[in-house]
């Protein structure tokens, strides 16, 4: 996978060069590019944003800028296809492990993060006449740009690649992932040394018998969801937790 992110704040990127993405990208997993958007400004003050028509508070980033920044990256993918232009913003659709499954799907992904106001509408209108754009939102709090979206995407795509994450099984019980655990959170973990300031294991997790204890992690999680995020219970299919038991 290719991912281009065009910002003014490249070294805010730059946690994208350790751990997991870090790794993948030492591997060729992933090609990431970071871009500065001032590249593509021509005025001696390297101008990226002006003031909204129709008045009203802040600024707004320039068209023409991102255009000329947009398709630069564009160019330089020719005979690549077409990337998936994703548009960090607190108006966008709920960013989640289904989408971040979606995204991992796509050969190569734009990021736009915003700042100010955020981007002329013209230019998410103008690119979605030729490529697949999401407007995206990774939670109901209020960022002042759009940067650290993208290192929260990145990762929660990354982790998805092939070959990425060590234990390839580590999918299966994500919080979130498709399947008979689909929306319930995780229960909690444990390794050693088995006493921790008097504190034990759960007996079923020393028993050896991986039915119960597959049976125990899945009644956990269920507690925890029930506890935290009541809302998904209600997603949740029964029918599933059938097949799980069945299955173990
Ligand atoms: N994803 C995401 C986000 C953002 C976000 C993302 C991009 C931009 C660019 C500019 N701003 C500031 C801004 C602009 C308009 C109104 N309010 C704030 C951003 C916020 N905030 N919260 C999230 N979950």
């Amino acid at each position: 996978m290719r991912i281009d992110v065009v910002t003014i704040f490249p070294e805010y990127l730059e946690p994208l060069n350790v751990s997991l993405v870090g790794k993948a990208r030492v591997r060729g997993t992933l090609d990431v590019r970071v871009h500065d958007l001032r590249e593509w400004t021509h005025d001696r003050h390297n101008t990226v944003d002006d003031t909204p028509y129709g008045g009203g508070p802040g600024m707004v980033m320039k068209p023409d800028v991102w255009g000329e920044a947009l398709d630069a990256v564009a160019a330089s993918g020719e005979g690549e296809g077409a990337p998936a232009l994703v548009v960090p913003t607190p108006s966008g659709r709920s960013f989640t492990q289904e989408l971040a499954v979606e995204l991992a799907a796509k050969p190569w992904l734009v990021f736009a993060p915003a700042r100010y106001e955020g981007i002329d509408r013209r230019v998410i209108d103008d690119y979605a006449t030729r490529w697949e754009v999401h407007e995206v939102s990774i939670g109901d709090y209020v960022l002042a740009g759009g940067e650290a979206a993208v290192l929260v995407i990145t990762e929660a795509v990354a982790r998805l690649l092939p070959g990425v994450l060590g234990n390839a099984e580590s999918h299966r019980d994500d919080s979130f992932a498709p399947g008979a655990m689909a929306d319930l959170l995780e229960g909690p973990v444990y390794t050693k040394p088995p006493v921790w300031r008097e504190r034990g294991i759960p007996e079923v997790l020393l028993s050896g018998h991986h039915g119960r204890i597959a049976r125990w992690r899945r009644d956990e999680a269920f507690r925890r969801t029930a506890a935290h995020r009541p809302d998904l219970i209600e997603r949740c299919d029964p029918a599933a937790f059938d097949k799980h038991d069945r299955a173990l």
